[in-house]
């Protein structure tokens, strides 16, 4: 689904990303993990093409990327919520179903899903600027997934989610991932961590291993993932 080849990208003399070679398969739940600094968001950015490599070539699904976020099949969830703070939660979801051209029905119908899904029917007609930080990130997440993409890329989506609401979430993700949907969400949680189906540590701009999490923990003989974090020298935060 994503090919990254020899990817590199530069501020200035400032190497962030520094020769990421990585594939992600259609299907799987793919996470980015590295202490804060490492270029998490930096690589995101540049698999969803808001940003240009220096260096490199990136490929979605064969095709050389040009403007995915543009594209109908990819939702992305920045780390900064992008809501009309003005507008009702679900009038800013009918608003992003709008874009990619869903009709009224299905839109009425997906929107009912989305908000469902992030516990927010209940809060569907209050204007944004009322939420919390939470209830915004769990928008936000709404909003990534009302037009159905084919893939999605979260930056740390659960981050001021409590971990009920978390675990919803993440059983939500897995049904994403059985119907076929590509998700890549970087991360400071470990227990999410355990649930991606790969994942790649991130240093310096480096990657620095990538496997299972079960594969990472055998093969430095721990237990948990914060251990195989805290081996690689990462800082949980
Ligand atoms: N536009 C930019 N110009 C210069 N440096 C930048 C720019 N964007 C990011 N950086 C630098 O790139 C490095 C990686 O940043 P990035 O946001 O990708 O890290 P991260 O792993 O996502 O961190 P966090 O977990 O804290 O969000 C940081 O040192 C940051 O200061």
């Amino acid at each position: 689904m994503v090919e990254m080849k020899s990817v590199v990208q530069r501020y200035g003399k400032v190497t962030i990303i520094d020769q990421v070679d990585l594939s992600i398969q259609k299907g799987e739940i793919f996470g980015l993990l590295g202490p804060s600094g490492a270029g998490k968001t930096t690589l995101v950015k540049l698999m969803a093409g808001i940003l240009q490599p220096t260096e490199g070539t990136i490929s979605l699904a064969g095709a050389v990327l040009r403007h995915l976020a543009q594209m109908k099949n990819f939702g992305f969830m920045a780390q900064s919520d992008a809501l009309y703070q003005e507008l009702t939660a679900w009038e800013n979801l009918d608003f992003f179903a709008s874009i990619y051209t869903l009709s009224r029905k299905k839109r009425r119908k997906r929107i009912r899903e989305v908000l469902e899904m992030v516990n927010l029917s209940s809060s569907k007609d209050q204007p944004v600027e009322t939420f919390s930080g939470g209830m915004k990130r769990r928008l936000s997440l709404a909003a990534a997934l009302v037009h159905e993409p084919e893939m999605i890329i979260l930056d740390e989506p659960t981050v001021g989610i409590d971990p009920v609401l978390r675990q919803s979430i993440w059983n939500e993700l897995n049904d994403l991932k059985h119907k076929g949907v590509t998700i890549i969400v970087t991360t400071h949680v470990m227990d999410e961590a355990e649930k991606c189906d790969r994942l790649a540590l991130l240093r310096n701009g480096k990657m620095i291993a990538m496997d299972t999490p079960e594969m990472l923990k055998e093969k430095m003989n721990v237990s948990s993932m914060e251990d195989v974090f805290l081996h690689y020298g990462g800082d949980t935060k």
